[in-house]
């Protein structure tokens, strides 16, 4: 699929311009549908651009926040994606709906992952992603089962740097309208350039949306 991209000095240029790409994107599905709905990954990179839209006279009260990954972990644990998305949320008053990975129901956390599946919206307005050095994305990671999830939205990965993890699937992310990548740092400069090349040996290289923006820094653009 064709990606959008531009290149930013830095990873506080990044955060900055990504924050202002969701508000035009909230004001836009506010206006259009009355509601925003935004699918957030993990990772370290998008915490500045939370922050900032903490600071942004957002529209709260019609934003809906999914996860878009998660690890299997005890609340408040900082390994959990949650954790830092409140936390960088700060007093911001948004609707998150958290990923029940700590959901010991019937069925275990593949039926936990049946139900978040069904609280998502048919389609995201925007949904952002990060990029991992492998590749991998959300916690769609190499050579996991879940990469051929067809018959779920969300799904259950094996062990993969020290935790499982639930994470929508390619399907639930081609109910994008926009996906909106955030790429810093060095590390990523193999694997964002196989990206905007299509290359589908990566994880990342098989997600599918309407249209694509990735905002990256000069480090990982390789300039
Ligand atoms: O493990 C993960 O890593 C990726 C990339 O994170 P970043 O901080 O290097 O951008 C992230 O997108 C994913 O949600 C997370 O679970």
């Amino acid at each position: 699929m064709h990606h959008d991209l531009e290149v930013l000095e830095t990873p506080a240029d990044v955060a900055t311009a990504a924050a202002d790409d969701v508000l035009r994107r909230s004001e836009a599905a506010v206006a259009d549908h009355g509601r925003f709905t935004f699918a957030v990954s993990g990772g370290h990179t998008p915490w500045a651009m939370f922050a900032e839209l903490a600071r942004r006279d957002m529209a709260w009260d019609r934003v809906v926040i999914y996860q878009v990954d998660e690890r299997v972990a005890p609340a408040g644990d900082p390994d959990r994606n949650l954790t830092h998305l409140r936390e960088s949320l700060g007093s911001a008053p948004a609707e998150v709906v958290p990923m029940p990975v700590n959901d010991t129901g019937p069925g275990g956390l593949e039926a936990a992952a049946d139900r978040y599946a069904a609280t998502l919206p048919e389609r995201f307005d925007l949904v952002h992603l990060g990029l991992g050095p492998d590749g991998h994305t959300a916690s769609l990671v190499p050579n996991d089962p879940v990469l051929k999830a067809t018959d779920h939205l969300v799904a259950i990965t094996g062990p993969y740097q020290g935790h499982q993890r639930m994470t929508l699937t390619y399907p639930a992310l081609a109910r994008a309208a926009r996906v909106l990548w955030l790429v810093t740092g060095a590390d990523k400069q193999e694997p964002l350039a196989k990206l905007l090349a299509g290359d589908e040996s990566i994880p990342a290289g098989l997600v599918r949306a309407q249209a694509s923006l990735v905002l990256a820094d000069r480090q990982a653009a390789g300039r």
